[in-house]
């Protein structure tokens, strides 16, 4: 790794103080310069004795009486000799300068060949985007001098550009997102592919810093997370731009632990995003996402869970503690719907009633709950066929009053489907994530804004952006919490997403006392998956369960 020395200057802080530590500098600059000789005498000094002290030791017992004598001898002679000690204590010093000198190899003075052809190389590459021909001192011409213009350099230990700071004109159309778009594309070609960069613009300075991003952690499974009531993580980031991180433990059977920089999404009555959007290509991980939100919800609300692609990836969680419903047909999502959109009148209601009386907002309408869609664009376009409801439809006091009556709407799409997203999931959704690979314009028109990222080329699953509302785009890891009746989940993950899923529900009609406003739902389609899942939780031999509820009942919370 090399790394060009700079003068710093200093970022932050005032005028005085940086004067202050220049002085200081300079002081210890010129004390050093003075003692140098001595401190030279002094090294060469030790390093004579500690050779004396080595010979002594290597010097066989029978010969060290010999060689006592001759230094005596030498001693003596020096002694008596006319201007002797002072010439003895001249050649010793003489021999400890010689021996103190610094012998370090002296520091590069710039890069190695191989390193400069790629900066000569980038330079060139970048003389079309950063010259004008009218411009009398352009600093960028071919053949020109890459010095100039780069005024901090890093490499890696396989002589890649790691760091770097370029410098452009200040006509260079920075604040243009195509004109930027084409010089973070060229900077990732020519600096390696398969890696991803960072890059900042500094348009005040004429300065663009470019960074290689370590890659994000795939090997961070479901785990209980350490965050307060109304936060869920969305998943793992880059330390860039999040301050917080959570403490986690990670590898191949949850050996390790470290902290993490985690993208947290708040919900309820302060969220500024209270409804998310997650879209992706087929098997871009969308439906872990809403598995993994799932599982942190059911801490402290309810979830009812509408599943457009039918293949049983929530099978899991039917019949568990706080799971409402989970659905996979359409007549069963529109009841579930329904009921969700009464709810948050009710809740609504139920609120401002208390708030008019002067009364907190009562128990049963502060309980989360989350409605979570697996691609609703199947059950628009079966509803179209069958001139039924579009289960969508229901979503509007979901989505325009959730926040006040505390329920997070949570819909995952894929890329195809997002033409039959309504306007009010688009525009209550402010909390967004894109996950698998995806062009520039698709991560635009979801995020709302590009990431500041090159988009990696091997995406592993659960690989994304987030953004939450106005602010920055988020590099995403979201942690691994696969379906646990899928075979092909490895069986660390598995019993990480069994440990987190809650006991299973008492039968409805088993239920102790009353449930208040309780609506039973058509549940064909949730029967046959809550056996399907309790056959498969059999052979898995899980520790004895209760049998799974007949049919799960939608109803308020009674806790
Ligand atoms: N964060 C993740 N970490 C590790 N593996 C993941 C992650 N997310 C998804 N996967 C794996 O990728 C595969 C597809 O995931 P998932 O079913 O969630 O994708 P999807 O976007 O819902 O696609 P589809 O709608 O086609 O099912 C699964 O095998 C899953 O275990």
């Amino acid at each position: 790794m090399a790394r060009r020395p700079l003068p710093r200057i200093l970022s932050n802080g005032s005028a005085q103080l940086a004067r202050s530590r220049e002085l200081a500098r300079t002081a210890a600059d010129s004390a050093t310069d003075v003692l140098h000789p001595l401190i030279t005498i002094t090294r060469g000094l030790r390093r004579l004795a500690s050779a004396g002290r080595r010979r002594w030791v290597d010097t066989p017992k029978e010969r060290r009486g010999a060689l006592l004598f001759a230094v005596a001898a030498v001693l003596l002679a020096v002694a008596l000799a006319p201007y002797g000690p002072l010439l003895a204590v001249v050649a010793l010093m003489a021999a400890a300068a010689w021996h103190g000198r610094d012998r370090a190899p002296a520091a590069p003075a710039g890069p190695a060949p191989g390193q400069l052809q790629r900066l000569k190389s980038l330079y060139e590459a970048l003389v079309p985007y950063f010259s004008a021909s009218d411009d009398p001192e352009p600093l960028y011409a071919r053949g020109g001098d890459w010095g100039k213009v780069f005024s901090e350099y890093e490499f890696d230990g396989d002589g890649r550009l790691a760091h770097l700071v370029i410098s452009y004109p200040a006509y260079f159309t920075d604040a243009e997102p195509d004109s930027r778009a084409r010089i973070e594309h060229l900077l990732g070609a020519k600096c390696g592919r398969g890696r991803e960069y960072h890059f900042a613009w500094d348009e005040e300075a004429n300065q663009l810093t470019v960074r290689v991003l370590a890659p994000l952690s795939t090997d961070i499974a479901a785990q209980p997370f350490v965050t307060a009531p109304g936060e869920t993580v969305l998943g793992f980031t880059d330390p860039t731009r999040v301050q917080r991180t959570l403490p986690l433990t990670h590898g191949a059977h949850g050996e390790e632990r470290t902290d993490v920089p985690p993208v947290v999404w708040r919900t309820g009555v302060r969220s500024t995003e209270p409804h998310l959007l997650a879209v992706g290509q087929p098997g871009s991980g969308t439906s872990t996402l809403l598995r993994s939100i799932a599982l942190q919800a059911l801490h402290h609300g309810d979830v009812v869970i509408v599943d457009g692609g039918g293949t049983g990836e929530y099978a899991c969680l039917t019949g568990r503690d706080g799971v409402l419903a989970v659905e996979c047909a359409l007549s069963g999502a529109v009841t579930s719907l329904e009921w969700a959109a009464a709810e948050t009148e009710r809740r609504l209601a139920a609120a401002s009633k208390a708030h008019q009386a002067g009364d907190p907002p009562p128990e049963d309408t502060r309980r989360p709950l989350w409605l979570l869609l697996d691609r609703p664009s199947v059950f628009t376009h079966l509803a179209a066929a069958d001139d039924g409801t579009d289960p969508q439809s229901l979503l509007q006091a979901p989505l325009r009053h959730g926040r006040a009556a505390n329920v997070t709407v949570v819909v995952a799409e894929q890329f195809d489907g997002l033409d039959a997203l309504t306007a009010p999931v688009r525009q209550h959704t402010r909390a967004r994530v894109v996950l698998g690979p995806a062009t520039a314009g698709q991560l635009e028109s979801v995020l709302g804004a590009p990431p500041h990222t090159t988009p990696v080329e091997q995406m592993p699953p659960g690989r994304g952006y987030a953004r939450l509302g106005t602010g920055p785009v988020h590099r995403l890891q979201v942690p691994a919490t696969p379906d646990p009746y899928d075979d092909a989940t490895s069986e660390a993950h598995r019993q990480a997403v069994l440990d987190l899923l809650p006991p299973r529900t008492t039968p409805a009609d088993e239920e102790p006392g009353p449930v208040p406003e309780a609506v039973r739902l058509d549940k064909a389609a949730t029967e046959k998956v809550a056996a399907a899942a309790l056959a498969a939780e059999t052979e898995m031999s899980e520790p004895a369960a209760p049998p799974a509820p007949e049919g799960a009942a939608v109803a308020e919370s009674s806790s």
